[in-house]
């Protein structure tokens, strides 16, 4: 587990933290190290900064020059911002602090009494303030207890108002560190430097508008520590590269074949949406699986041979309104001849038979789309009732609300949470951040993601790129929430780096498949 995949409330942060200084780790010697991290890695940010924004003209070129507005609060947070100040001051920058508060926390006051002594000037009134060319935000870190009002809030408005760049120190100033809900007011930051562990609150959708790009500043808190708090086995966590790689199981072992990786059977398209049966196809392409065989109606068969030529295409019969009336498998093979089994791009909700026929399998299933539809229609927690094999849901809310209309969606992880251990499957809740858990309750959450990927079809992408993944890894002991979670990293991170090279605009659903592969190479070199 590296650092980066823990996720923490305020509670456990500060349990956390009690144990380093019950260890013998010196408050002070924490807050300094904290401080010196954060003005390193602010000096690397804010060279590449400099390039994209004006300067105000007090800039006299180089690192220093630049004009910084230090934010500090009453307790550690403050006591963060003033250190940073410090350093910063020492580094040739023309530092000044805003600090309202009448009553500071001890290593606080003398930090900025130190402060003082520099000659840095401090104010407490805003209108006394200078311009700068951007701010430190650490007037509250997990210490927020309740609602910021009066001229805190006041403040943080104005800081607001002034547009110009906010490095917010552990968290953006008015967010609850467990919920990522605004207490008030909250600053919106350019820039988060999140302290140690990744807080909860920073994961969540309603967060995302005052993070910025967020950062984790590593201060080599010890892995005895963290288990210690949070258990062996933790339970909410954030998808990284690591993880990925363990579960997409490469390299590939030189004695493979096609047999030994995977057969996924695709049931998706219909004659009104052949393109959801494309997009899955090229989806599950990019996994890598060994055999892919896509089940759509006899009509769109020639299409799916054309794109996907590598792809066994088992033309069904049909319904009056071009949609699959029911499987019609080659000879001697049924159901569990597949190794996993994706089901619902396109299919229409004239296609309930096929998906009680595959909910009744024993085969390991994905439901997308209208095969989530179609489940709501039939009951979704008596039609599962009965599967014993792994089934995952991948719904975005829409969907969600339909399969479990009594489950209030905006606290993600909880829904997740509870619509897991309702159902027995792993279900994921598409979003800016999307929410996977397992019957257990465990999550998996994906911090990286691009509005780019709202569009029509990039859903079929990912069924095809899950359900690929899964055919191939299934037999290989791997838990299948890491399954998912790989999937839902790969399929942003495609389309993280499409924007990149397209913009936000230029990632339609194709476009994105031919994306997954160059993301994936770019990331084995990043990672090798
Ligand atoms: N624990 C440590 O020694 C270290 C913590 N780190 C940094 O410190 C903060 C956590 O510090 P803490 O003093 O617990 O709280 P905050 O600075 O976040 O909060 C400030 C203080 O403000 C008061 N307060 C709470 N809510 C309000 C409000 N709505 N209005 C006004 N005042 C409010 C409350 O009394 C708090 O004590 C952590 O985020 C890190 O930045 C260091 O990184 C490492 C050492
Ligand atoms: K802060």
């Amino acid at each position: 587990m590296t650092k980066e995949q823990f996720v923490v409330t305020a509670a456990q942060m500060r349990d956390i933290e009690g144990r380093i200084f019950a260890a013998g780790m010196p408050v002070a010697a924490l807050m300094e190290k904290v401080g010196r991290l954060i003005s390193d890695s602010f000096a690397r940010h804010w060279q590449r900064l400099q390039s994209i924004i004006p300067l105000s003209p007090l800039f006299q070129g180089g690192l220093g020059g630049s004009n910084v507005g230090i934010l500090a609060g009453p307790g550690h947070n403050g006591g963060d911002a003033l250190v940073v100040a410090r350093e910063l001051h020492f580094q040739g920058y023309q530092v000044w602090i805003y600090q309202p508060f009448a009553k500071l926390k001890e290593l606080t006051s003398q930090h900025l009494q130190y402060a003082q002594n520099l000659g840095i000037p401090c104010f407490t009134e805003l209108a006394e303030l200078p311009s700068c060319d951007f701010l430190i935000d650490g007037l509250f870190g997990f210490g927020l207890e309740r609602e910021i009002t009066g001229n805190i809030a006041e403040a943080i408005n104005h800081f607001n108002d002034w547009n110009k760049p906010i490095f917010s120190i552990d968290l953006p100033s008015g967010l609850h560190t467990d919920t990522g809900e605004v207490l008030g007011t909250a600053i919106r930051a350019t820039h988060t430097f999140c302290l140690g562990l990744w807080k909860q609150g920073l994961l969540q959708e309603q967060a995302l508008e005052y993070i910025g790009q967020a950062e984790l500043i590593d201060f080599d808190i010890p892995l005895a520590d963290i288990h210690a708090i949070l258990g062996e086995v933790t339970k909410i966590k954030r998808i990284t590269k690591t993880t990925v790689f363990d579960t997409l199981s490469l390299p590939l072992s030189p004695t493979t074949h096609k047999y030994k990786s995977g057969h996924l059977l695709l049931i998706s398209g219909s004659k009104r949406y052949a393109g959801g049966a494309i997009l899955t196809g090229l989806g599950a392409r990019a996994s890598g699986v060994g055999m892919l065989s896509i089940a759509v109606p006899e009509s769109i068969k020639p299409l799916l041979i054309s794109h996907l030529p590598e792809a066994l295409i088992i033309g069904c019969p049909e319904t009056e309104t071009g949609a699959i009336s029911h499987l019609q498998l080659p000879p001697n093979t049924d159901l569990s001849s597949f190794n996993a089994i994706a089901c619902g791009p396109g299919l229409t909700t004239d296609a309930t038979p096929i998906i009680e026929q595959v909910i009744n399998s024993d085969v390991p299933l994905i439901l997308d789309a209208d095969g989530l539809n179609i489940l709501a229609q039939l009951g979704t927690i008596s039609t599962l009732q009965k599967r014993q094999n792994t089934t995952i849901l991948t719904p975005h809310t829409g969907e969600f609300h339909r399969l479990f209309p009594d489950i209030n969606y905006q606290d993600r992880v909880k829904a997740v949470q509870t619509a897991a251990s309702q159902t027995g499957a792993v279900v994921l809740l598409k979003g800016a951040r999307t929410a996977i858990s397992n019957p257990e309750g465990v999550v998996w959450i994906n911090a990286e993601s691009t509005p780019a990927l709202a569009r029509g079809g990039s859903g079929d992408v990912l069924t095809g790129l899950m359900g690929g993944i899964l055919a191939r890894v299934v037999n290989k002991q791997v838990n299948i929430e890491d399954v998912v979670a790989a999937a839902a990293w790969w399929h942003s991170q495609g389309g993280i780096l499409a924007v990149k090279e397209r913009t936000e605009l230029g990632v339609d659903a194709f476009t994105l498949t031919q994306y997954l592969i160059r993301v994936l190479k770019l990331s084995i070199e990043d990672i090798l």
